[in-house]
């Protein structure tokens, strides 16, 4: 998460809406390999599949990214300031390839009006040299040291989380790292995403729509708010307005949630939830947002084959990672995969 001083250039986050429950990680205490640290952790993935991770007082990567990240959300703004026919020569081809620009309005929302919001996806296969590298405007390429600098940082913070989870769970610690190689092909992207601001009453309404991560983990920067959580407590409806929780950014902390190919690697143990991005909160609504993520998907050729547990795991254990992410992106598309949180541990409410 971007640092401090971000957040003192925007609308408040107003005090008086439901804020989703959620454990607060110290990378510092994580990477030392502190006990308490790696069982909040499980906890987090199996409760919720979201914490907040604290980068503040991790001197060696933390500090650093949190200054990236900063960086970033400037390089951000001006970027997606480019003239609208330039970014139309950089778009993404789903489900050829999920690389670049995605216009406003293309998907749909719940209600079936145009989505609020517009994304580029810079390929980790691109940024490695792990393919040839992916065609971007000049502006964006003059960036691509920061944003490689930035996804390095990330990739380290990723094989912690990683070999935590194993380690929690009894398996070897590399198990779920040696699934996605950071030097192998893969659907790894750095995601930059505007929410346009909202200032008629009509914009108040969902930005883009509730989905899981189809990946292992997504790391998450944000300043303004507008990320809401599914409640994780039953098995509550989207349509229902009163089962969103916000999630409050925080200076310094970045969000991390898990995506589906945890949870179908481990048979459910762990948990991907249902998020959205809704119009900001309150007095930031009259602002753009702008995120910045890295999501982390399999290998490729990586099997999907569950991990742990001996049930079925059905005709997806099967497909490689590739064809699994393509197979989900279409049935989303078609409105066919009704999105439902996956995995974890059944819980009443969230005790921190
Ligand atoms: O921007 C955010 O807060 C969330 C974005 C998100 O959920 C996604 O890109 O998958
Ligand atoms: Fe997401």
């Amino acid at each position: 998460m971007a640092s401090a001083k971000l957040f003192g250039d925007i609308p408040p986050f107003p005090d008086d809406v439901p804020i989703a429950p959620m454990y607060t990680v110290s990378l510092a205490s994580l990477r030392s390999g502190d006990d308490a640290a790696a069982k909040s952790v499980l906890c987090a993935c199996q409760e919720l599949g979201f914490f907040l991770l604290d980068l503040q007082g991790d001197d060696e990567v933390g500090k650093t990214m949190i200054e990236e990240i900063d960086q970033l959300f400037d390089a951000g703004t001006k970027i997606m300031s480019l003239p609208e026919d330039e970014k139309e020569q950089y778009l993404h081809d789903i489900p050829k390839s999920f690389l670049g620009f995605k216009p406003r309005g293309q998907a749909k929302t719940e209600t079936n009006e145009p989505d609020r919001f517009e994304w580029l996806n810079i390929g980790q296969d691109g940024l490695m040299g792990n393919t040839p590298p992916q065609p971007l405007p000049p502006l964006v390429q003059s960036y691509l040291p920061l944003f490689a600098s930035f996804l390095k940082h990330g990739q380290s913070i990723i094989a912690a989380i990683n070999a935590t989870l194993a380690t929690q769970l009894g398996l070897p610690p590399d198990t779920f790292a040696s699934l996605q190689p950071v030097t192998k092909p893969s659907g790894t992207v750095v995601r930059l995403i505007r929410a346009f601001a909202s200032p008629r009453p009509g914009d108040v309404r969902t930005n883009m729509i509730h989905h899981t991560d189809f990946g292992t983990i997504t790391l998450l920067a944000n300043v303004l708010g507008g990320l809401q959580i599914l409640d994780p407590g039953q098995d509550r409806d989207p349509a229902d307005e009163q089962a969103w929780l916000w999630v409050r950014p925080r200076p310094g902390c970045l969000i991390v949630n898990l995506g589906d190919a945890m949870v179908q690697w481990t048979g459910g143990l762990l948990r991907s939830n249902v998020h959205r991005i809704r119009h900001a909160p309150g007095p930031q609504r009259l602002v753009d947002r702008y995120s910045l993520a890295i999501l982390a998907r399999p290998e490729r050729d990586a099997s999907m084959r569950r991990l742990v547990g001996d049930g079925e795991d059905g005709e997806d254990g099967d497909l490689t990672a590739w064809e699994w992410e393509v197979k989900k992106a279409m049935a989303l598309k078609r409105g066919d995969d009704a999105v439902a949180s996956k995995g974890g541990k059944p819980q009443g409410s969230l005790k921190i």
